[in-house]
């Protein structure tokens, strides 16, 4: 459990984070999003005792980060994964986190077969490293105390599909294993797949939170069907507000009360989706619209 409660910093005048609290919990996987600079890494670092919150409190498992006797065997940690020492090989790199930890070098090899880096990966220096080695590598570390606690700050970044496919496979086990992981990402297709709670920042403040399904059932729902037509009329009939663009419809409901409506109508559904009125992507423009630089998205 991550429990952040009014957690605030200033720097000078500007507020990086806004009296932000939210809890991430055992066996979810939440997603921390917000724009640049919002004041994501700045909570994060604020989580794992980097940088001492100006007022609020964030406890893991119960305690101030610091407080915790030997935290890599509690949490694990990954916020930059090019602050490795790039003239170190991979297995260095962990053989010192290791030592920290109390480890060996079996832990090493097993962390290392955990995040699909080979021996001879392993034995080249970090500064020849792609990024999404460096992401395997910090994943890797973080992973070797065999924490219950993951907090990685945008660990899908530099991986290629296969690459996020396969940390989603590894987050989605580690939360089931009653683990409680928080990361934060700008990939918000990525975050709608992986993420069971949401967080959305903007200029340091919680501007929506909840249950990726439920927050996507408010957005409506997109459905297609072998009868569009015959659809729309079932449904403005039960009572919706139907939109039709080129990829079908979109109704301001759940989508059980979609399909529910497509039975009754004996109507063959083709897509039946949460969110049709613009997935998390949309949302996540639309909030922090006010937030975000011209022209990024996130
Ligand atoms: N040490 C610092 N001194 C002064 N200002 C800082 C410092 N660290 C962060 N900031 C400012 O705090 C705000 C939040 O930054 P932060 O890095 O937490 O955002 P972020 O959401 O992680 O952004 P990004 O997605 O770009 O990484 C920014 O305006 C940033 O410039």
């Amino acid at each position: 459990m991550i429990s952040v409660e009014n957690l605030t910093k200033r720097y000078g005048g500007l507020v990086a984070v806004d009296d932000i609290t939210f809890q991430a919990r055992p066996g979810s996987v939440t997603g921390f999003l917000g724009p640049n600079g919002a004041g994501k890494s700045t909570a994060m670092r604020m989580m794992t005792g980097l940088t001492p919150p100006t007022s609020g409190r964030a406890t893991v498992l119960g305690r101030a980060y610091k407080e915790l006797p030997t935290p890599g065997r509690h949490v694990g940690v990954m916020l930059d994964a090019s602050a490795q020492h790039p003239g170190r090989t991979g297995r260095e790199v962990l053989r010192l986190a290791a030592m920290h930890l109390g480890l060996g070098n079996d832990e090493v090899r097993q962390s290392l077969g955990r995040v699909g880096l080979t021996e001879k990966e392993s034995a080249r220096r970090v500064r020849n490293y792609s990024l999404g080695m460096r992401q395997r590598l910090g994943l890797a570390a973080a992973l070797l105390g065999r924490p219950q606690v993951l907090i990685l700050d945008e660990p899908a970044n530099g991986l290629d599909p296969q690459g996020i496919h396969w940390m989603r496979g590894l987050l989605r086990d580690f939360a089931d294993a009653g683990g409680t992981v928080l990361l934060s990402s700008h990939l918000l297709s990525e975050v709608q797949v992986i993420a069971d709670e949401i967080v959305m920042i903007g200029h340091g403040r919680i501007v929506t939170r909840g249950r990726t399904s439920e927050l996507l059932d408010a957005r409506g729902t997109r459905v297609r069907s072998l009868d569009d037509a015959r659809l729309a009329t079932a449904l403005e009939v039960a009572g919706h507000t139907v939109t039709t663009d080129r990829s079908g419809l979109v109704v301001p409901a759940p989508p059980e009360d979609v399909g529910r409506v497509a039975l009754e109508a004996g109507v063959v559904l083709l897509e039946l989706r949460a969110g049709g009125a613009g997935g998390l992507e949309e949302m996540f423009l639309e909030i922090t619209a006010a937030d975000a630089r011209e022209g990024v998205a996130a």
